[in-house]
């Protein structure tokens, strides 16, 4: 891939956008790349935390290509949009858990792409903002509606409507951060916070955010019911019955996503 680069490291998968020239906004074709790395990610059983930064010093990722927009039709704009809504909500239905290491500025698709992950860490340094409508348009990738769950509609409705950058600080102090970092500890923070989750059974890992996932945006009762099935998968499993005799031979368990 030309725009995305992979690596894949004892159960973790480092997913970089790698346009630094032009801090890592997204063209079509960067959204077609990351698009299909999801996918193929989505059912990669050995990956069991997936880490997004960008690359460089600079920039998580600076949002939609302006550059290319320039150029495009209204119907090329659709597809973008489309594309770059579609791609962020298939990382966002990731069955692994994701983090965002926000390593600098993310503004509009960038602030977009760090909400649809599950936990985001940011450099002390970053800068941030859903700027869409400075540009003339709305954030299309997600963002209404990830920012105002997360944060409630009206604070959302503050940054979005005042297109306002805010520093890793504000963000945090809004609950849009996991944690702020000094630049240099953002990966470290964020390998640190992939390899505690690895400790677990990783059926139940999956389990757990899928009941969350696919629970919260519905009423209670059927939340449970999520809830109920998802715990089902785990009965079976092997590392189930593995924790409780590791427990009773007062050692750690040894997991084998079984
Ligand atoms: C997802 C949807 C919409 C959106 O995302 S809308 C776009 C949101 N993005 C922004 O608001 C950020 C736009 N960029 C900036 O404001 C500034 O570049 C910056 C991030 C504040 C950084 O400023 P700085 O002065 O440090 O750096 P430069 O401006 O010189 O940038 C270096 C280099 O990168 C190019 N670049 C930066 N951002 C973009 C971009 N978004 N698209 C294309 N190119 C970008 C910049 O032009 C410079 O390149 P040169 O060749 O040197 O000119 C919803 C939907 O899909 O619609």
């Amino acid at each position: 891939m030309k725009n995305i680069k992979l690596q894949k490291e004892q159960h973790i998968a480092y997913v970089t956008i790698d346009r630094p020239e032009s801090l890592n906004c997204f063209n079509y074709e960067t959204l077609q790349e990351l698009g299909d790395l999801v996918d193929m990610l989505h059912t990669d059983s050995d990956v069991r935390v997936v880490i997004f930064t960008g690359a460089g010093e600079k920039s998580f990722s600076a949002g939609a290509d302006l550059k290319e927009r320039k150029h495009l039709t209204e119907e090329e704009v659709r597809r973008n949009v489309k594309k770059i809504r579609d791609v962020f909500s298939a990382i966002a239905e990731l069955p692994q858990p994701t983090i965002a290491a926000v390593n600098g500025f993310a503004f509009g698709g960038g602030f977009e792409l760090m909400l649809a992950c599950d936990f985001k860490i940011a450099a002390e340094s970053a800068l941030m903002g859903m700027t869409e409508v400075s540009w003339g348009i709305i954030p299309g990738a997600g963002g209404t509606q990830r920012l105002s769950r997360l944060v409630g509609e009206m604070k959302a409705k503050e940054l979005i409507f005042t297109a306002r950058k805010i520093s890793a600080e504000k963000a945090f102090e809004l609950g849009i951060l996991t944690a702020v970092k000094p630049k240099e500890d953002v990966m470290t923070a964020c390998k640190e916070l992939a390899e505690e989750i690895l400790q677990n059974a990783p059926i139940a890992v999956r389990q757990a955010k899928y009941a969350i996932q696919h629970g919260s945006s519905t009423d209670l009762r059927t939340g449970l019911a999520i809830e109920s099935k998802a715990y089902e998968v785990t009965i079976p499993t092997k590392d189930r019955v593995e924790a409780l005799k590791a427990f009773s031979e007062k050692r750690k368990p040894v997991f084998t996503a079984q």
